[in-house]
């Protein structure tokens, strides 16, 4: 694990240290967006730059262990991308060089600068980056630069920007749940994507306690509101289910132990645990998840957590089993 300054790479762990034992996630920096039609005049104000959607133009680098990325994945999956933007996949395991491109069942090799390391990338669009190399990456191919490294911005671009290519119109962000979907994202990023990671990577007895508090009251918030209403925001499957999805699908396998996030199982929870099945039953989105590269990644890379690196062999699950998810509208 280590990040890069001013384009050189460094083996480091986060500082916690100066954070009082609390782990601080960085913003990310690229934030450039993929548009359907370009605007007529470039709109210098915003700082951002706006490719345009095409055919097999952009490239995706994904971890399959990682909630982030699987977000995309799960998006390019459901718009129907899987031909339009090509991917390439991690070794799960992350240590010295970071994210890396070894030789690993399930690894895609970059296929464009054919790199062996994903902070080779980054150095590619910027030679003087400073920063943490983070997957998921969108590149484009055609001015050989990085677009966006932001999850939570690359699946709004998923979500709209090529249905004129498609012709897949299924919206994840419809115009009258935008507020709802928003309010429902801050609570579930701060409390429990996040959540899970503010309370694994933390260094402090209390910063720990006070993430799992939060998660878990977080948590029991959703199960109170899955009990009535069949999505986060009331009937419909939106990104904000999408976005929740990502966590619980690992919950058990590795948050539990490994973030020691102990207090309840997802599989404790009836309403969530069968809302976690519906959601991979959807089909396509089973196809997505690969929780051996999830475990052999939180497991085998985090040396300060985890030190002999041994995977677990538990929980026995299977996201199979039918859902009663049908008695709510
Ligand atoms: N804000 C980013 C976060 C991505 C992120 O933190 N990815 C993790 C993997 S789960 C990563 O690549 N971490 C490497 C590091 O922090 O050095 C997003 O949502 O896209």
């Amino acid at each position: 694990m280590g990040l890069l300054v001013e384009g050189s790479w460094q083996d480091k762990w986060y500082d916690t240290e100066t954070t009082g034992g609390r782990f601080e996630r960085q913003s990310s920096t690229f934030r450039d967006t993929i548009v359907a039609t370009l605007p007529e005049t470039a709109n210098t104000n915003s700082g951002t730059a706006t490719f345009l959607a095409e055919p097999n133009r952009y490239h995706l680098y994904v971890s399959l262990a990682c909630p982030w990325a699987h977000r995309t994945l799960i998006f390019r999956k459901l718009k129907g991308l899987e031909d339009l933007v090509s991917v390439s996949v991690v070794n799960p395991y992350m240590r010295e060089h970071g994210w890396t491109f070894e030789d690993y069942s399930g690894v895609v090799h970059d296929p464009i600068l054919n790199a062996r390391y994903l902070h080779q990338i980054y150095t590619h669009a910027d030679k003087n980056y400073t920063g943490r190399v983070t997957v998921p990456v969108l590149w484009d191919k055609k001015t050989n630069t990085l677009v966006n490294n932001e999850s939570a911005d690359i699946i709004r671009m998923f979500n709209h920007a090529f249905d004129h290519i498609t012709g897949n119109s299924l919206d994840f962000y419809p115009q009258e749940l935008r507020d709802n979907i928003d309010q429902i994202n801050t609570m579930v990023y701060d409390k429990i994507n996040n959540g899970v990671y503010k309370a694994g990577f933390a260094t402090d007895q209390n910063v720990y306690q006070e993430a799992v508090k939060n998660l878990f009251e977080a948590l029991e918030e959703i199960e109170q509101r899955l009990n009535t209403q069949r999505y986060l925001v009331g009937s419909q499957l939106t990104e904000a289910d999408w976005r929740l999805f990502t966590t619980l699908i690992r919950f058990d396998a590795v948050y539990v132990g490994h973030f020691k996030c102990n207090l309840k199982r997802i599989a404790d929870y009836p309403n969530l645990t069968n809302y976690l099945r519906e959601l991979y039953q959807v089909p396509g989105v089973a196809e997505t998840v690969n929780l051996h590269h999830i475990k052999h990644h939180y497991y085998g890379s985090h040396d300060t957590i985890n030190p002999t690196f041994i995977v677990p062999l538990g929980p026995l699950q299977d996201f199979n089993v039918p859902h009663n998810r049908n008695r709510l509208k």
